[in-house]
C-alpha cells in the first residue's frame, strides 16, 4: 500500500468539544477504498470522529449528517439538488429554483427512483415521513458526487430491504466509505472493515471477514 494511499492518520489524538475530550488515545489509519462501519453505543464519538474526518477533507467528502437538516418549504427535488449548489453560478441557481433546469431535472429523477422517491419529487421536504425526509438526505449527499462518502447513520430511519439497498447504492458509487451504523449485520455485509467504540476508545478495529455478528454485539453489552 503506497503512503499517499492514507487518507487519514491519527496517532494517540483527543478529539472533542472545548476542552473536553471525547475520543482518548486515538490512533486510526483509513486508506482509500476502505468501507469502513463505526459501531458502538450512543455517545461514545461515532459521530464527533465523522466530523473530524469531514473537517480534515470538506472538498472530497459528500456528507450525510444523522439530522436530516432539510428545507421544510422546499421540495425534495430543490433538496437534493442542494448537493451542488456550490457548483453552479448564483443566477443558475436561481433559475433552477424557479423552473427546474433539464440536466438536473433528470439527474435527480434518476436518483429520486433509485431512492423511491419518484413519487414524491416535487413534495415539500416537510409534507414527507421521517424514512423519506431520510432518503432525501441521502440523495442530497449522493448528488455531491464526491469520491469519499461520510454518513452518520445514513440508513437508520428505513426498513431493512431499503436499507440494504441503499448501503449498495453507497458503496457503489464512492470509492471510500465511512459509516455509523448501529446495525451489526449491515456493517458486516457492507464494509470491509469495522472499528468498534466504546467510552471513546477504539476497542476493536479489524476485517469483517474475520468477524461476527455476536462479537459485534459485545459493543453494546453493559459492563
Ligand atoms: N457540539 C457538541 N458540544 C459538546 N459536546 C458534544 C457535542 N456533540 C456531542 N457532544 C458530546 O460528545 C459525546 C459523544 O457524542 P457523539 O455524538 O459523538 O456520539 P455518537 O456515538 O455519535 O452517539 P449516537 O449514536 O447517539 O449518535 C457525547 O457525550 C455528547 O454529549
Amino acid at each position: 500500500m503506497s503512503a499517499d494511499s492514507c487518507l487519514f492518520r491519527f496517532r494517540q489524538a483527543s478529539l472533542g468539544y472545548a476542552g473536553s475530550p471525547v475520543l482518548r488515545e486515538l490512533s486510526f489509519e483509513l486508506r482509500r477504498g476502505e468501507k469502513v462501519a463505526l459501531l458502538g453505543e450512543s455517545g461514545t464519538g461515532k459521530s464527533t470522529l465523522l466530523r473530524r474526518l469531514r473537517e480534515l477533507r470538506p472538498t472530497e467528502v459528500a456528507w450525510c449528517p444523522q439530522q436530516p437538516g432539510l428545507v421544510p418549504m422546499l421540495s425534495a427535488f430543490h433538496n437534493i439538488y442542494m448537493g451542488q449548489l456550490n457548483r453552479h453560478p448564483f443566477w443558475y441557481n436561481l433559475a433552477n429554483l424557479v423552473r427546474p433546469l433539464a440536466g438536473p431535472k433528470a439527474k435527480i429523477t434518476e436518483l429520486a427512483v433509485k431512492l423511491g422517491l419518484q413519487h414524491q419529487l416535487w413534495t415539500a421536504a416537510e409534507r414527507l415521513s421521517g424514512g423519506q425526509q431520510s432518503r432525501v438526505s441521502l440523495g442530497r449527499a449522493l448528488y455531491q458526487q464526491k469520491p469519499i462518502f461520510i454518513g452518520d447513520e445514513p440508513v437508520s430511519a428505513l426498513d431493512e430491504r431499503q436499507a440494504d439497498e441503499l448501503l449498495r447504492l453507497i458503496c457503489g458509487q464512492h470509492d471510500t466509505v465511512v459509516l455509523a451504523l448501529h446495525n451489526v449485520e449491515q456493517a458486516l455485509t457492507h464494509c470491509t472493515r469495522v472499528v468498534g467504540l466504546r467510552e471513546g476508545r477504539v476497542v476493536l478495529d479489524a476485517d469483517s471477514q474475520t468477524l461476527t455478528s455476536a462479537q459485534l454485539h459485545t459493543l453494546y453489552q453493559r459492563r
